[in-house]
């Protein structure tokens, strides 16, 4: 029988010249799913899906244990990866460049990826092609197909590089910021695509982004992440409605809200710690208004809260999970 769990994390850890900045990171990905990863710049979560997929340099060190349909891909030949890379599970980044060559046409980048990852040749590769840069929106395909790159626009190239992603038919995407470089109305159009695109193949996605509103839109679940540890992991009605972790909060906090009054917003006070200099105990103590003596001692274990969601915090804020649920059945009452 074919596991509900797609891609397993156990205990992955990541350390650059001998300096740790992953700590461990346990996550499932469920077929079809989408999880947003947030959290300030640096925390780790572009890291995690690089290590996952062994798209780090050299000179890091990877360990733990990565599982693609139960088989392990971490330390195992290259020719696992390789399988799995691209084909069972693509990543797409913030800049397109990365993924594009400028001096390739586009026709026949996308072309060549299904050659690779699907066996197509010829007519077939060509027509598959051009349904890919269909379904990402991309007009007139058929006479764009020979245009390089730099023909098209910013939003065009994130939709070219979607194409790519997609001509293994992945079974997980992993979205690095991808619409971070674009402005406002693109940003909603590549979102909108991302979601559709889901709908329509039932591919998982993994979100990294900053914008918590972009995140609430695409995943039904989030991963917050400080100091190369996920500190909270909950639905995102259980996130937006009721943060524990006083860095949600904080997260939240300092975003502008177009759903309510003007509120003022309120910075988080400091920076992310450099990994090399990671305070003694939970790593956001200094940060943190509600830290108490066990919080500079001690680190939380992420544990399980009574309504399901993860936690790692010694003096979480909001409300405990009945008030919570309570909260909820008004909410769903009030909307039905
Ligand atoms: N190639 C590298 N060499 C050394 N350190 C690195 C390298 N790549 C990442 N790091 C460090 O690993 C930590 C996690 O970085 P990562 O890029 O995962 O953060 P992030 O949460 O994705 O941030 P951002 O939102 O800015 O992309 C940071 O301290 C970063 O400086």
């Amino acid at each position: 029988m074919i596991s509900d769990n797609l891609v397993e994390l156990h205990g992955l850890t990541v350390a650059f010249d001998g300096v740790k900045v992953l700590h461990g990171i346990d996550l499932t990905v469920r077929r079809g799913e989408a999880i947003g990863l947030v959290g300030e710049s640096g925390c780790g979560k572009s890291v995690t899906w690089l290590a996952a997929l062994g798209l780090l340099p050299g000179k890091a060190t990877v360990a733990g244990s990565v599982r693609v349909d139960g088989q392990e891909i971490l330390g195992g030949p290259r020719t696992v990866l390789e399988s799995v890379r691209g084909k069972r599970i693509a990543m797409i980044f913030q800049d397109p460049s990365s993924s594009l060559n400028p001096v390739i046409c586009i026709g026949r980048q996308i072309t060549e990826a299904l050659v690779i990852h699907r066996a197509l040749t010829g007519k077939a590769a060509k027509a598959e092609a051009l349904r890919l840069m269909d379904m990402v929106g991309i007009p007139d395909a058929r006479r764009r197909f020979d245009l390089f790159p730099h023909e098209f626009s910013g939003g065009q190239c994130q939709r070219l590089m979607i194409a790519m992603a997609l001509a293994g038919e992945p079974d997980l995407l992993v979205a690095d910021e991808p619409t971070t470089a674009l402005d406002a109305t693109i940003q909603a159009q590549i979102l909108d695509l991302l979601i559709e695109l889901r709908k329509e193949t039932g591919m998982a996605t993994i979100f990294i982004s900053h914008d918590l509103g972009a995140v609430s839109q695409v995943c039904e679940r989030a991963c917050v992440m400080y100091a190369g540890r996920i500190v909270e992991q909950g639905t995102i009605a259980a996130l937006f409605d009721n943060p524990r972790h006083p860095y949600t909060r904080g997260l939240f906090d300092a975003i502008p809200r177009l759903d309510g009054p003007r509120e003022r917003l309120i910075p988080i006070p400091g920076t992310v710690p450099h990994p090399r200099d990671l305070p003694e105990g939970c790593a956001f103590s200094p940060r943190c208004s509600h830290a108490a003596a066990d919080c500079r001692s001690g680190r939380p274990n992420l544990s399980a809260m009574d309504d399901g969601r993860l936690l790692s915090c010694f003096h979480p804020v909001g409300h405990p999970a009945g008030l919570m649920q309570a909260a909820e059945s008004r909410i769903q009452e009030a909307v039905s």
